[in-house]
C-alpha cells in the first residue's frame, strides 16, 4: 500500500515513523513538505522520498492530508483530483470532510481523523469517520495507517469528530498540565525537582497502565487507594472542592467549541 503526506510536521512524523516499525517499506512512503530543513531531516532519517511539489505524492491509496487547517483549502484547491480510489485521510482539526471534497473537486472518498501525539510513542488513539462514499476497503486501508501508531475508534456522525478532537486529541494537554501541577506541587512539598518530576510521571503513567491492564471502573480503582480516614480522602476531596470535574469538563467544551468553530470558519471560504 502506498501512502502520500502533504505536509511533513510533527503528526505527519509520528504516523511515519510509526508505519515504518510496522513494517512498511520506506519506498512505499512519500511526503511533500515545502521547508527543505524539514525535508532533508524526514529523508535522512527515514530514507523516504520527499518532494517540495505534491504531484508524486499523490499517486498514492492513501494520502494523508497533515498540514495546519488554516492552509488546507489553499492546498487542496491548487491540487488536481486524486484517482477515484485514492481515499484522502485528513488529520486537520475542525475542518469537516465534505468542505475537503468540495475543495478536492468532489473527490468524495475521504475520511476525517483526529489521532493524538503519543503516536509518537506508538501508544496513539485516533477517531475516524468516513463519508458515504468512502468504500470498506478504503475504510480500512485508512484504519491500517492509523493502526501502525495506535488505537482507532471509528464514529458514525460526524460532529463526534470534534467531541473526540476535546477528549483525545488536545486530551494529552491537560494530561501535561495534570503532570506539571503535580510536580509543582511535589517541589512545594520540599521534594528536589529530579524526585518531583520522577515521582509526577510515574503516578500517571502506572496509574493509566493499571487502570488499562485492571479493566475496573476509575471509580472502584480510586476507592483502593482511598482508605477511610486516609490521606486521599483528604486530598481527593479538596480536588472536588475546587472543581476538577468542573474544569475537565469545561476544557472540554471550549476545545470542542473551537473545533466547530474553525469547520464554520473554514468551510465558509
Ligand atoms: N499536534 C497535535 O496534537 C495534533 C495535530 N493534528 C492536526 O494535524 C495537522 C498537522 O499538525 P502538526 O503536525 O502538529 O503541524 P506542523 O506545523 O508540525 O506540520 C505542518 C507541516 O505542514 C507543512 N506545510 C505548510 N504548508 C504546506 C503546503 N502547502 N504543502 C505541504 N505542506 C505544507 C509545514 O511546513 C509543516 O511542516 C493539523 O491540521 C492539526 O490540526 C491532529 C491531531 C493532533
Ligand atoms: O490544538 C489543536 O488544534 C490540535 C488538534 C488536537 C491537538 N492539537
Amino acid at each position: 500500500m502506498k501512502v502520500g503526506f502533504i505536509g511533513g510536521g510533527n503528526m505527519a512524523e509520528a504516523m511515519i515513523g510509526g508505519m515504518l516499525r510496522q513494517g512498511f517499506a520506506a519506498a512505499d512512503i512519500r511526503v511533500t513538505e515545502p521547508n527543505p530543513d524539514r525535508r532533508a531531516a524526514l529523508a535522512t532519517r527515514y530514507g523516504i522520498t520527499v518532494e517540495a511539489e505534491a504531484a508524486a505524492t499523490l499517486a498514492v491509496d492513501v494520502l494523508v492530508l497533515a498540514v495546519k487547517p488554516q492552509v488546507l483549502r489553499a492546498v487542496l484547491t491548487s491540487l488536481p483530483r486524486p484517482a477515484p480510489e485514492t481515499c484522502v485521510l485528513s488529520i486537520a482539526a475542525g475542518v469537516r470532510a465534505g468542505d475537503i471534497a468540495r475543495w478536492l473537486n468532489q473527490h468524495k472518498a475521504v475520511v476525517r481523523a483526529m489521532p493524538n501525539t503519543p503516536a509518537l510513542v506508538g501508544a496513539g488513539i485516533a477517531g475516524l469517520y468516513a463519508l458515504p462514499d468512502v468504500s470498506a476497503e478504503q475504510q480500512a486501508r485508512a484504519e491500517t495507517v492509523l493502526k501502525a501508531v495506535g488505537e482507532t475508534v471509528w464514529v458514525a456522525d460526524e460532529a463526534l469528530i470534534d467531541a473526540v478532537t476535546a477528549i483525545s486529541g488536545s486530551g494529552p494537554a491537560y494530561v501535561f498540565l495534570f503532570i506539571e501541577a503535580l510536580e509543582s506541587a511535589g517541589r512545594a512539598l520540599g521534594l528536589d525537582a529530579d524526585a518531583a518530576r520522577t515521582l509526577a510521571l510515574g503516578t500517571v503513567y502506572g496509574s493509566a497502565a493499571l487502570a488499562v491492564q485492571d479493566g475496573s471502573e476509575p471509580a472502584e480503582l480510586r476507592a483502593r487507594v482511598t482508605s477511610k480516614g486516609g490521606t486521599t480522602e483528604r486530598g481527593v476531596a479538596a480536588l472536588e472542592e475546587h472543581g476538577v470535574r468542573a474544569a475537565v469538563a469545561a476544557a472540554a467544551a471550549a476545545a470542542a467549541a473551537r473545533a466547530r468553530e474553525l469547520g464554520d470558519q473554514l468551510g465558509a471560504e
